[in-house]
């Protein structure tokens, strides 16, 4: 089955995606994404300059070996955007041998391990009270596992906070916004949030909270330990991860499970956090890290270790990256949860898909494939809009993490 043709589709229906079709000369196509907020183009361009070149006239049922072609072939290997890009032509090309085996995608993987797929939502606040009313409305949902962000007293905005209480989109603008963070305000105010939303939702639902990425380790040890009485799910991005050791310092000190991975693109990023049990879940999905064929490298590197996967699923990873991701989801082992953050209407109707909500699980469909499809036409009406994520300054103006 060759490759006929590729080619990049970028739109924008309220945020920007970028998505990768591949047809074959046996009529069948699939679809791949490849968006990586606020740098969407440099994959666009990653993928039409540099890959789609050499894909034209590949066999597409040789996976693995187009995965090798243009992972060691480019000699340049890892980093976001080439990750990303190798992400989109993987997950379709899955797609195709799904579609050509007549097949869901979770089947060639290995077939279901479980029925339902237990996703967290976003519930956010300018205060305490606004998050514990907004976590109380995703548990009448039917959610069982709630993220709870809220704004820091003190602190103008913070992230994850947003007006609209189900969408929240962090690319705000077309040049990057500047946030104020003040660390100890911070320390400060999440404990109090956690043991007033503890004590409103009750014991069986799992709480989470996302720190991204703003503590040093110690910092980090400080909070978890001050939480563990209000019995997380987990704490996400403590800190930065370039530092993998860092980690040992939190674990050393605290309880509370810890996931991240979020912004790694590939193994390597994650193999000492996983082999010396210094996380709990990982975060990386399919699509920015070499899709499901390096995922399913990692997914069996964290099994060995007793890490579970909590895919990334915030509104940036298209509905392309859900449908397949929720396959993954499906069956993998060591499934963990799944992070959900409603697409909008309008992306909904760009991308049809057959995996649906329901009280807090999701469902992956039956349709041979992973699933999700692109109505071109409709993309075309929306055009790319230049959006950056934010940047975060301390108050003394230094450029801090986001
Ligand atoms: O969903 C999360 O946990 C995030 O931290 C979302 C990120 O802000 C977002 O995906 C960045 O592109
Ligand atoms: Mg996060």
């Amino acid at each position: 089955m060759k490759i006929t043709s590729a080619r990049v589709i970028v739109c924008s229906p309220g945020r920007n995606f970028v998505t990768l079709k591949i047809e074959t000369d046996q009529g069948l196509t699939g679809i791949g994404d490849a968006t990586l907020n606020g740098r969407e183009l440099a994959v666009a361009s990653y993928l039409t300059e540099h890959m789609i070149p050499c894909l034209i006239g590949k066999d597409a049922s040789q996976i693995e070996d187009i995965w090798q072609f243009f992972y060691r072939g480019a000699y340049w290997r890892r980093g976001p955007v080439g990750m990303t890009a190798l992400a989109a032509v993987d997950m379709a090309l899955w797609d195709i041998k799904a579609k050509a085996a007549g097949m869901p995608l979770y089947q060639l993987l290995g077939g279901r391990s479980r029925s339902k797929v237990m996703v967290y939502g976003h519930a956010n606040g300018k205060d305490i009270d606004d998050t514990v009313e907004a976590v109380l409305r995703y548990k009448e949902q039917g959610y069982v596992a709630i993220r709870a962000q809220s704004g820091v007293p003190g602190l103008a905005s913070t992230y994850g906070v947003s007006k609209d209480k189900l969408f929240y989109e962090p690319a705000d603008a077309d040049l990057p916004t500047e946030n104020l963070w003040s660390t100890t305000k911070y320390l400060n105010h999440v404990p109090k949030l956690f043991a007033k939303v503890r004590d409103a939702v009750g014991d069986d639902i799992h709480l989470l909270h996302d720190v991204h990425h703003r503590l040093t380790p110690i910092e980090a040890a400080r909070l978890g330990k001050e939480l563990e009485p209000f019995k997380l799910f987990w704490l996400e991005d403590a800190v930065t991860a370039e530092l993998q050791e860092g980690f040992r310092l939190i674990r050393q000190h605290t309880t509370t499970p810890l996931a991240v991975g979020e912004v790694f693109s590939s193994i390597y990023d994650c193999q000492q956090l996983i082999s010396e049990q210094l996380i709990d879940y990982i975060r990386t999905t399919l699509v920015h890290g070499g899709g499901i064929t390096h995922l399913r490298r990692i997914a069996a590197l964290a099994e060995l270790y007793h890490v579970r996967t909590g895919f990334h699923g915030a509104t940036d990873l298209s509905p392309v990256t859900m449908g397949a991701a929720l396959h993954f989801d499906s069956w993998v082992p060591n499934f963990g949860i799944q992070e959900y953050m409603r697409h909008t209407e309008a992306t909904d109707e760009v991308f049809p898909h057959d995996y649906h909500f329901n009280a807090g699980f999701l469902y992956c469909g039956e349709t041979p494939g992973h699933g999700v499809t692109i109505d071109e036409k409709l993309a075309a009406k929306y055009p790319y809009q230049r959006a950056y994520l934010p940047v975060n300054r301390l108050e003394d103006g230094t450029l801090f993490n986001w």
